[in-house]
């Protein structure tokens, strides 16, 4: 039998669990030399296409697909968790020594993770209202893992966490500071770990400690937000109260002046709901031609489809507003970064985004950004002033650290 305990003989191994509002990802990992034990997803949870992905570990075998309606997250957790049993790596396992799970909103309470308890579970829930689409699968993960394994440390890793380091300017929407401060309405910021993760390895990248770098992290995926990093401190980021702020996302609009929903209500006479629906899960790439994957709008704009070009060309336009913003906020910047599944594989997105500006020091190399690697790459002219890299985030590998550090220690 091959070891799976920690020289200490206490159990090494770590489920991360990423439920979003209609997919889970799930990795199980051995924290002994951060290796994968097997990863899957779960998508279209709740519609008759459900998919689910079992991928174990090189050498484990082919990845298994099944089909067919999937109805909600905790089916998804237990269809997961008979696909990690078969592998012999069922959930029941003495060498599982804890579960982390991806929280997004922690609101100002969580900047670290933390050890779910009942009351930690109620806070996750409170913040429903703020984070409507991923919170509640969230929780349902948090749950159907809590009923499989009650004697397990369950952690909350908070997308929300390495953005609490923000100066008091950049949280602050400029409005009436009582009503703001009663409702607890701040710029609270998503996709932390994300951030935190790549621009520790862009420091990395240009070989230098992170307390001397400033980055600008992309992370774009079908949720997507910018930050600006000073040292490893985030001091400026693109969501806010909600995941819906910023850039434009698959389906969210990002930015809109905010009298639009007065407008959609009292001329359009929209409920808020409505509103609500119009702006998270029709707007967006979505929204402008139909279609949210970037690589079918790129299909089409190849083909000469004018709203594919016209969702393209908005899409970069707020990327490029984001960038020179955050030059400005940051003073010095040595390096912009991509990230997700946008940033990592769209060649033509990077390209456009940082097109144009040189007066920032900014440039991209064709023939590097034309390659496809899951490694982390500078993609500017060796003699550029700033840095152009694509940095694959790895959000599971982080949680499992922060989770294992947590129950290790
Ligand atoms: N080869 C590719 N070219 C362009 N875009 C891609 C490619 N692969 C994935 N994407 C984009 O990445 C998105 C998913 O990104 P990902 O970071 O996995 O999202 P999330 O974690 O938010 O679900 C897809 O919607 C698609 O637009
Ligand atoms: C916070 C957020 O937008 O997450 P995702 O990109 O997973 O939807
Ligand atoms: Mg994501």
């Amino acid at each position: 039998m091959t070891p799976t305990h920690t020289t200490d003989g206490r159990a090494s191994r770590v489920l991360v669990l990423n439920s979003g509002s209609s997919s889970v990802k799930y990795q199980l990992l051995d924290m002994r030399d951060r290796s994968r034990l097997a990863t899957g997803l779960v998508e279209r949870i709740g519609e008759e296409t459900s998919r689910l992905v079992h991928t174990p570990s090189a050498g484990g075998g082919a990845p298994r697909e099944r089909t067919g309606r999937i109805a909600d997250h905790e089916q998804a957790l237990k269809a997961a968790a008979e696909e990690l049993a078969a592998d012999g790596l069922g959930l029941d396992s003495p060498e599982l020594a804890a579960i982390g799970h991806r929280v997004v909103h922690g609101g100002l309470r969580f900047s670290e993770p933390t050890v779910i308890t009942d009351e930690v579970l109620q806070e996750i829930e409170r913040l429903v209202p703020v984070a409507p689409l991923h919170n509640p699968a969230n929780i349902t993960g948090i749950r159907t893992a809590q009923a499989l394994r009650p004697d397990l440390p369950q952690v909350a890793v908070f997308d929300t966490a390495f953005h609490t380091t923000m100066p008091e300017h950049a949280a602050r929407y400029a409005i009436d500071v009582e009503t703001a401060d009663a409702h607890r309405i701040r710029r609270y910021g998503f996709h932390g770990t994300s951030h935190a993760y790549v621009s520790r390895r862009t420091a990395e990248l240009l070989g230098r400690p992170v307390a001397d770098v400033n980055v600008i992290v992309l992370h774009l995926g079908n949720g997507a937000s910018a930050s600006a990093v000073a040292g490893g401190r985030c001091v400026e980021t693109s969501m806010g109260l909600t995941p819906l702020e910023g850039l434009v996302m698959g389906t969210r609009s990002g930015d809109v002046d905010p009298a639009v929903t007065f407008h959609l209500k009292r001329v359009a006479g929209m409920s808020v709901d409505e509103i609500d629906d119009l702006l998270n899960k029709r707007s967006g790439l979505v929204g402008l031609c139909g279609d949210n994957d970037m690589r079918e709008i790129r299909r089409r704009v190849e083909e000469g489809d004018e709203r594919a070009a016209l969702a393209f060309d908005v899409y970069v336009h707020r990327l490029k507003k984001y960038i020179g913003a955050y030059s400005a906020v940051l003073g010095r910047v040595d390096a912009v970064v991509f990230t997700a599944g946008v940033g990592e594989n769209s060649a033509p997105v990077r390209e456009a985004a940082i097109a144009g500006l040189e007066g920032f020091g900014l440039a991209v190399d064709p023939d590097r950004n034309a390659v496809r690697s899951g490694e982390p790459r500078l993609i500017s002219p060796d003699d550029a002033r700033v840095a152009v890299a694509v940095v694959p985030t790895d959000e599971e590998l982080e949680i499992a650290g922060q989770t294992f550090a947590l129950v290790h220690n």
